[in-house]
């Protein structure tokens, strides 16, 4: 079963070793863990549903206040304070899970007729605010997607694959692998995303590489808005002006409900693997990478971690004494404390990976690269959606753990990141706190990369004050990309939480045109409202 205030399986336990706990006390002090409300609690927060009734929906919503509870909240860190300390300041008042376009179309038409807000729903995965049902008298509909899973029809000359827009990337790569398929989108919350919520946040996931992100992958689909069905055709390529996908990549639930997707497929790799190599400083590792991004080698994954990332990921992996051996063989070949981990992946044809690994090798080498072979990137690959639980064990020990990401041309990478680490370090320096903070380049392109930084304090055991904490850790943060000229996001999109961050690279007429956009399509505004624009 799905956990309800936390991330995955109730099952799954990533648990903290001892060593890993001293590394974190030694670097921010001991956590103390905090109580969590219980679900009962959680749910008693739960006020009566305030939908009008209406014989046109009878049966297809939810009123009971625990499938409205686990329908309230994605995973950004608020939603987590929120869900732990048990404080629902505001919940859908009804959830529905529509089966076909005909019942979302049904749903629509009963928002528009009595002005209730409607949020869609994929797999709950945003970190960012997206699904928070907005405060006031407007009542709230939450269209859970979940239903919509059905691989509707496999084109395999033209390689082109419609699904149901609420398959999760589990179910949406078992269909298609059954059938000798991948869409080979990985995102990290992978196992929970949608496809749909892929698109409507412009996702991109680990292998994009070879990919490539969402928006390469989706060709076209159909959007039901309340202005009427939106069917977004696919072409090989069109010079017929504006590119309907572009409206809908992105949209974050404004426009309306994406109810199928056609997504570009490939045939399953014959050959995939992971390989770590080291670098003995930053300098070096990111002159690697934006070469070995350049080249345009067939490579599926780049993946830089800075010093204190590599350090981290190192005292966290356990299996102490293998670390022990790694480090100090990497010593003797020149990479020590300021060392720096690349995962580098390859995949397709068996000869063409090995050509294009070789090829990289050719190119790290002489920038004082250690290629420590297959074994680590495998184990990556085994914990790669594994690792995430990390969140909820930290939790358990009384540690916050956050991210954000940006992406900027090479020349501004490296100052980048040391402008948004500087400015989350010392962001809690007011209330005696310190941040451990570090970083890794997650996305490679040939302009410039993606600057991924996560950073973890202490809880201080009481909902007000670590919401505080969170708000200046992520004003301090946001202020910074913002200042350095990075887009307030890579990857995991705008919602509530970034778009006061959003006039800064869209501009005052930028952002009215969105606003007159979505308003075409939803001239009541009651799509996902709040949400995307400020
Ligand atoms: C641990 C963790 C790791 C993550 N790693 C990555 C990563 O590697 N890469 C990445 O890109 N993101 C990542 N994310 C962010 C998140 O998973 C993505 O933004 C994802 O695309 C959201 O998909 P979802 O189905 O969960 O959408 P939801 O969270 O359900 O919804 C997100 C937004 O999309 C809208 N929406 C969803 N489905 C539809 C639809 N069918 N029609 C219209 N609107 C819809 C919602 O209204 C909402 O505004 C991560 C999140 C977590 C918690």
């Amino acid at each position: 079963m799905r956990r309800w205030n936390g991330w995955g399986d109730e099952a799954v336990e990533f648990a903290l070793h001892d060593e890993a706990l001293a590394f974190l006390a030694q670097r921010i002090g001991a956590g103390t863990p905090v109580q969590d409300a219980t679900l009962e609690q959680a749910c008693a927060r739960i006020t009566p549903s305030r939908l009008p009734p209406d014989a046109s929906v009878a049966g297809l919503i939810q009123t009971e206040a625990e499938v409205r509870l686990r329908n309230a909240l994605g995973q950004s860190l608020p939603d987590w304070l929120r869900l732990r300390y048990g404080v629902i300041e505001t919940a859908p008042d009804g959830v529905a899970y529509p089966e076909s376009g005909d019942e979302v179309r049904t749903l629509l038409a009963y928002a528009q007729r009595h002005n209730v807000a409607l949020i869609p729903q994929g797999g709950g995965t945003s970190v960012v605010g997206h699904l928070t049902a907005p405060a006031g008298a407007q009542p709230v509909l939450t269209v859970n997607l979940s239903r919509l899973r059905q691989l509707h029809y496999l084109d395999t000359e033209a390689q082109l694959a419609t699904f149901g827009a609420g398959v999760l990337g589990p179910d949406l790569e078992a269909q298609l692998r059954a059938r000798g398929y991948t869409l080979g989108h990985f995102p990290q919350s992978f196992e929970y995303s949608s496809l749909g919520g892929w698109v409507v946040t412009r996702s991109s996931g680990q292998q994009s590489l070879r990919y490539g992100r969402i928006e390469q992958l989706f060709r076209g689909g159909v959007v039901e808005t309340p202005a009427g069905t939106l069917r977004v055709q696919t072409f090989p390529a069109s010079a017929a002006g504006t590119d309907l996908r572009e409206l809908v990549l992105g949209s974050e639930g404004r426009m309306g409900v994406l109810t199928e997707a056609t997504v570009r497929v490939t045939a399953l790799p014959e050959y995939e693997a992971f390989h770590a190599v080291f670098f003995p400083d930053w300098q070096a590792a990111e002159t690697a990478v934006r070469l070995l991004a350049q080249a345009g080698l067939s490579l599926s994954m780049l993946r830089l971690s800075n010093p204190l990332e590599t350090t981290t990921m190192l005292a966290l992996a356990g299996h102490q004494r293998l670390i022990g051996m790694l480090e100090s063989y990497l010593a003797l070949r020149g990479c020590k404390q300021q060392k720096c981990m690349l995962m580098l992946g390859v995949s397709g044809q068996k000869r063409t990976a090995k050509t294009a690994l070789r090829a990289a090798l050719e190119i790290t080498a002489p920038l004082g690269g250690v290629h420590v072979g297959r074994y680590m990137g495998e184990k990556w690959k085994q914990n790669r959606f594994r690792n995430v639980y990390l969140r909820n064990a930290a939790w358990q020990h009384g540690y916050a753990i956050d991210t954000v990401e940006t992406a900027v041309d090479w020349t501004r990478v490296g100052s980048m990141m040391r402008t948004v680490e500087a400015a989350a370090t010392a962001a809690l320096a007011e209330y005696g706190e310190r941040v451990h903070t570090y970083t890794h380049l997650s996305h490679l392109y040939a302009q410039g990369a993606s600057v991924y930084t996560t950073f973890v304090f202490r809880l201080a055991g009481d909902y007000e004050q670590d919401l505080a904490r969170w708000r200046t850790l992520k004003h301090a943060v946001s202020t910074a990309i913002v200042s350095q000229g990075g887009t307030i996001s890579h990857q995991h999109g705008v919602g509530t939480d970034h778009a006061p961050y959003l006039a800064a690279e869209k501009g005052e007429l930028g952002l009215s045109a969105m606003q007159a956009l979505f308003s075409h399509f939803d001239p009541q505004q009651i799509m996902n409202p709040g949400k995307l624009l400020p």
